[in-house]
């Protein structure tokens, strides 16, 4: 079976495509697993998408990546990025390399959400590409892990 890893989505991002489409453009969530899916196969790894309006359960997928040995992480966590202290603590524990995803440029919006958790557990951090972020922080995963574009 190919390397796996993680790609996990915070609360309210299974209401992309509907959700302020001014912000967060009209893609939906699905949309979104897909391009993950084939991004990720395009260097051998299988992309398992989980999405969650509960921090708890992507804590508990942030542990089930290490007992899968997962190869990576790519966390969108929605709101949570500027809260949540326990995500940041789960992602310090499993030491999974991890890519920051936001689909908006949270720079650009308001102070509230200049601050990420999540920054100081990930080797990187994507915002403000839209969706296309995704592919990018996969493909940036897959580079610092050594996977390998197939032909
Ligand atoms: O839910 C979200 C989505 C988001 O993570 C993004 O993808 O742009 C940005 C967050 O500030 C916001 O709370």
């Amino acid at each position: 079976m190919p390397q796996p890893i993680y790609v996990l989505n915070g609360p309210n991002l299974n209401l992309l495509g509907t959700r302020e489409p001014e912000i967060y453009g009209k893609a939906t969530l699905a949309d979104v697993e897909k391009l993950c899916t084939e991004t990720a196969a395009g260097f051998g790894l299988t992309a398992i998408c989980r999405q969650s309006n509960r921090e708890g359960e992507l804590i508990d997928w942030i542990h089930q990546a290490r007992t899968d040995k997962a190869a990576g992480i790519v966390l969108n966590a929605g709101g949570y990025t500027h809260t949540s202290v326990a995500l940041h603590d789960a992602l310090v524990g499993v030491q999974i390399p991890t890519v920051e995803v936001h689909v908006s440029n949270v720079f650009a919006r308001e102070s509230f959400r200049h601050h990420s958790f999540i920054a100081k557990a990930a080797f990187a951090s994507l915002c403000g590409f839209g969706i296309d972020g995704y592919r990018l922080a996969i493909i940036g995963l897959a580079t610092k892990i050594g996977a390998v574009a197939k032909a």
